[in-house]
């Protein structure tokens, strides 16, 4: 088998030999799912997955605009349209001075998994820019949001592509997004999700992978007779689902003692309580500060300059701001503190090392394809109340989106259960979300 999954992989070396997130991506799916396709004769001889690996379609073009000053300034704009075969490409769009073809193709990649997961009819897709949103005034960003979108709308639809948002990408581009998507196609519809309540969004959504990232880590903690009430819980990333991460872990009697951002992260060991919370959200989404700031205002913290917070002794660990930003030394450090759960709110943000770490210690591990999944999961909910031209209730949606994720849990049990019981959570959410998207692929045939 190990030889098999060698083979594969050096194939795929050879076609994407410089993008090291997508074949890192690739590599954790190829280790669970070519064991699966092996004893499963319907998929064998099909190249199923060969096929999953490779984007439909890859767009790159140019994006040009005016700052302030009147210079004008030009930006790489992506999308990657990954796999159609259950449902629409169905992913966010990332700005981020970062962003370049492999980190895209990377989170298009995941996208097919999760969106198979959620139970509801989307493919997967990922698109951005590495424009960086820091620094740039409302305008700036507004007018190339606006130029972004005049080449983006030849590609996208309801029912063809419905992009949301991801890192830089928050309510105020998605405004700017879909104003130009109107004007350009002269139609209101649900083309991009994340939208505003008064035009077409829909309640929860802000929340909801944060939240969703909570409800899957009180499953998991459930199959241990424990739940989030009295856990000491360490977060990183200071962004939308962070935020919303540790409001719904606040909720639920838990405490929250770190936030992070890209220059480091604050330690507060007496909480981040709701009042706390709200001068991040303050902080963060509308004076766009550094989360430096908070350990200014409140005295109960610390700030680390240039540090992520896995030293810091926890329950529960939720990274919820980027990709490889907790390693095998971070993953040992949690351990050796006492951590037995860790849920990742962000895409890929453990090492594969950092996987290997936790799976050994047999903790309760779950992968963003999974955790993360409720994002994804309300816009498709969305998506269905544009659809109907209705409007649901916070309290419907919510109780949509956990049983939502409820479902993707059973799934991972279903898939993932090993002999002795402990669930790998990456093997059964890999082999779940493969399965779906790999049958209606082979009733399509070979496209
Ligand atoms: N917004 C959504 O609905 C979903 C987001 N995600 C993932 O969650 C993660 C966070 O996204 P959002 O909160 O939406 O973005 P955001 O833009 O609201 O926040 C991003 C956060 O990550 C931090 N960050 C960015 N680069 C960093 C770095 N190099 N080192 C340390 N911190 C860094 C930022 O300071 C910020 O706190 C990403 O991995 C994204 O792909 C996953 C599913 C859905
Ligand atoms: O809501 C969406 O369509 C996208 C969410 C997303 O980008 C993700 O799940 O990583």
């Amino acid at each position: 088998m190990e030889a098999k999954i060698e083979a594969f992989m050096d194939e795929i070396k050879v076609r994407n030999g410089h993008e090291p997130e997508f074949i890192q991506a690739v590599q954790e799916v190829a280790e669970t799912v070519i064991p699966y396709i092996a004893k499963n004769e319907i998929y064998n001889g099909k190249n199923i997955l060969l096929r999953m690996v490779e984007p439909e379609r890859l767009l790159s073009f140019r994006v040009a605009w005016v700052d302030d000053e009147g210079e004008i300034h030009v930006n790489r704009g992506y999308r990657v349209q990954m796999n159609s075969a259950i449902g629409p490409y169905k992913g966010g769009l990332r700005f981020h001075p970062s962003v370049n073809a492999s980190i895209l193709k990377f989170l298009a990649f995941e996208q097919v998994f999760k969106n198979s997961l959620t139970t509801l009819p989307m493919g997967g897709g990922k698109g951005g820019s590495d424009f960086d949103p820091k620094g740039k005034s409302d305008d700036e960003v507004m007018r190339f949001c606006h130029a972004f979108m005049t080449e983006l709308c030849r590609h996208i639809g309801p029912n063809t592509d419905v992009p949301a948002g991801d890192i830089g990408v928050g309510a105020r581009e998605i405004g700017f997004l879909f104003g130009m998507y109107k004007k350009l196609r002269n139609e209101f519809t649900g083309v991009l999700t994340g939208k505003g309540l008064s035009w077409g969004g829909s309640k929860i959504r802000p929340e909801a992978t944060g939240y969703g990232t909570v409800y899957f880590a009180q499953s998991m903690l459930k199959t241990q007779n424990k739940d989030m009430s009295g856990k000491t819980v360490v977060v990183s990333g200071s962004g939308n689902v962070a935020q919303f991460a540790s409001e719904k872990v606040l909720q639920l009697g838990g405490k929250v003692v770190t936030l992070s951002d890209s220059s480091g992260y604050i330690h507060d060991p007496e909480g981040i309580d709701m009042e706390k919370l709200e001068f991040v959200m303050d902080l963060k989404n509308n004076r766009r500060g550094r989360i430096s700031e908070y350990a200014e205002k409140y005295p109960s913290a610390k700030y680390f300059k240039g540090e992520k917070p896995w030293n810091v002794s926890c329950d529960v660990a939720l990274p919820c701001a980027t990709q490889n930003e907790l390693d095998g030394d971070a993953a040992k450090s949690l351990l050796e503190n006492g951590c037995i759960c860790v849920a990742e709110g962000a895409n890929m943000p453990s090492t594969p090392e950092a996987v290997h770490a936790f799976h050994d210690a047999k903790i309760l591990f779950a992968p963003g394809k999974a955790s993360n999944a409720g994002g994804v999961a309300t816009s498709g909910l969305e998506m269905s109340q544009n659809s109907l031209r209705i409007s649901w209730t916070r309290e419907e949606v919510d109780e949509r989106l956990k049983a939502i994720m409820e479902d993707i849990h059973d799934s991972c049990i279903e898939y993932g259960k090993e002999e002795d019981g402990y669930c790998n959570y990456v093997k059964g959410a890999n082999i779940a979300g493969f399965v779906k998207v790999a049958d209606a692929m082979l009733a399509q045939g070979v496209i």
